[in-house]
């Protein structure tokens, strides 16, 4: 497949150039549109998937799902499920989708399925001891505070999903992420903790990150510090890492050391012994639901006929937005106060894998690649950056994410919820419709302005509208929709580099940064 033709090559992505040259058809014509939203709404493992809001037609529609078929985005899929080493640059299958738990059978194998299930069931195990208080410090006490330090995919997912799935948290086990070398960072954690009390995690893939193992030696000082002797500080350390070699010449036992795999990215590394905090803070039979409900994406991603597979259309309008309207971001706008931190993790996901300028085949880019990712919660967005987005001169697109039922134990928690959702609802709706100018002006004189400053104020209240969006509804925010909404956005990347003919899993960009740091540091500062 390395040798198929590059994306400007196929025709698909010509007649795709050809109707994004001709004039758009507003998007209050198109949601006009009898039966368009019940047409452009799908479902699958508990989200639904609304893009009656894409600057889309049939016909755009129709050249979409060719250049979806013409970039044998099946047989690319078909090629990572059953491991062959996709990943070119460093010569490894990526296969995350075999961590995701489930029966053997799967196209990955069943050496690769007993691999990981043995180092699931040592993960849960371990989680559900140190819960239950049976893992217990140097001094016979249980632990009541893990400090997780990684940073990047040692980092990211796991806090985006603890923060995700906050009303599972333990009351008994607090758990605490600390990612920058600064010492603040660590220290803000530390200063009210108990060290008969803390366990330290230390996440890295390849155990070589400076900045983390920065952040572990001063914890084990910490330790010491704190009263805990030289030969019991192991006992409050657990690695977890690819390269349990360099963990265990620094001094972790590697019976509280939990693996994983080359074949497994660290920003796709959430489903590994790296979400060993995770399961420790929610429990390991919710952390195995996260499992589940990627897995019932996985299986949506597989095996849905094209047309209505939710990630290949999320892809899809991407790269019509990306490549042929032009738009060089993509803001993802959460209205759920706990994913928090999704937009980061999909930020390093998305950007760190498809932020390429090379084709597979060595070839410079011919098209542009991955998008800039950003945005965050999106309640907290209107009363900021939304401006920008309804008035502003970029053109972009939205992935609007709300929960549709909720249960909060608060009393007033329903009448929170339909604020925020019908504040989802009404941005959308506002962007893809926008108010003209005339419309602007007959609305100032009906609020009681006189002609002349009606007249002089309709320039500046006027909306451009036509912004895309998605509508993505959880049923409800809980681990298995967690899961499968991760997994969503981990196959519309790969989706979307399969398009691109770029390497989505490795990260080649961040190494001169660091090798400078490191020669830097040799010379002396
Ligand atoms: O898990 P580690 O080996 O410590 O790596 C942590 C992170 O650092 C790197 O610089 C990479 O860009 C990330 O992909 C990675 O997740």
């Amino acid at each position: 497949m390395t040798t198929m033709p590059l994306p400007v090559a196929l025709p698909a992505w010509q007649h795709l150039q050809a109707l994004a040259n001709e004039p758009p058809v507003p998007l209050r014509e198109r949601l006009a549109e009898p039966e368009r939203a019940r047409r452009l709404t799908w479902s699958a493992a508990g989200l639904t998937l609304d893009a009656s809001r894409q600057a889309i037609g049939t016909e755009i529609e129709r050249a979409l799902l060719d250049l979806a078929a013409q970039s044998q985005i099946a047989e690319q899929r078909e090629a990572m499920f059953r491991g062959e080493a996709i990943n070119t640059t460093e010569g490894r299958p990526v296969l995350h989708v075999a961590l995701r738990g489930g029966e053997a059978g799967g196209p990955w194998g069943n050496a690769i399925h007993a691999l990981v299930q043995r180092e699931l069931d040592r993960v849960c195990r371990f989680a559900e001891e140190l819960r239950a208080g049976t893992v217990r410090g140097h001094a016979g006490d249980a632990f009541t505070d893990v400090v997780n330090i990684g940073i990047g995919g040692s980092d990211l997912g796991p806090r985006m999903a603890a923060d995700a799935l906050a009303h599972l948290a333990s009351d008994a086990v607090r758990v605490h992420y600390v990612s920058n070398p600064d010492a603040w960072a660590l220290w803000s954690v530390l200063r009210g903790l108990d060290a008969k009390r803390t366990l330290f995690i230390v996440s890295s893939k390849t155990f070589t990150t400076q900045e983390t193992l920065t952040n572990a030696a001063s914890a084990r000082h910490w330790l010491a510090d704190q009263g805990v002797p030289a030969d019991a500080i192991a006992r409050h350390l657990v690695a977890i890492t690819a390269t349990p070699a360099k963990s265990a010449e620094l001094g972790y036992d590697p019976e509280r050391t939990f693996l994983f795999w080359d074949w497994v990215g660290g920003r796709y590394s959430l489903w590994s012994a790296l979400g060993l905090p995770l399961a420790i803070g929610i429990g390991a039979a919710a952390f195995r639901e996260l499992l589940a409900g990627a897995r019932a994406m996985d299986g949506h991603f597989l095996h849905a006929p094209l047309q209505e597979n939710l990630p290949v259309r999320l892809a899809l309008h991407g790269v019509w937005n990306r490549n042929f309207l032009r738009m060089p971001t993509q803001l993802i706008a959460c209205y759920a106060s706990r994913l928090v931190r999704f937009v980061p993790f999909v930020q390093q996901m998305d950007m760190e894998s498809n932020g390429k300028r090379t084709h597979l085949d060595g070839s410079e880019a011919t098209v542009d690649t991955g998008p800039i990712v950003w945005g965050g919660l999106g309640i907290d967005g209107q009363h900021a950056y939304f401006q920008l987005v309804h008035q502003g001169r970029h053109a972009l697109p939205v992935d609007f994410i709300g929960v549709l039922s909720e249960d909060t134990p608060l009393p007033l928690a329903g009448a929170h919820h339909a604020v925020v959702n019908l504040n989802l609802r009404a941005q959308a709706q506002a962007m893809a419709l926008g108010r003209t100018l005339e419309e602007t002006e007959a609305q100032l004189l009906k609020d009681g302005a006189d002609a002349e400053t009606a007249h002089a104020l309709a320039p500046h209240r006027q909306f451009p509208g036509n912004i895309p969006s998605h509508l993505l509804w959880l049923d409800r925010l809980d681990p298995g929709r967690l899961g499968a909404l991760i997994a969503l956005y981990e196959h519309k990347v790969f989706c979307q580099a399969a398009i691109w003919r770029i390497n989505a899993f490795d990260q080649w960009g961040v190494e001169l940064g660091k090798t400078m740091a490191k020669a830097m540091e040799r010379a002396g500062g």
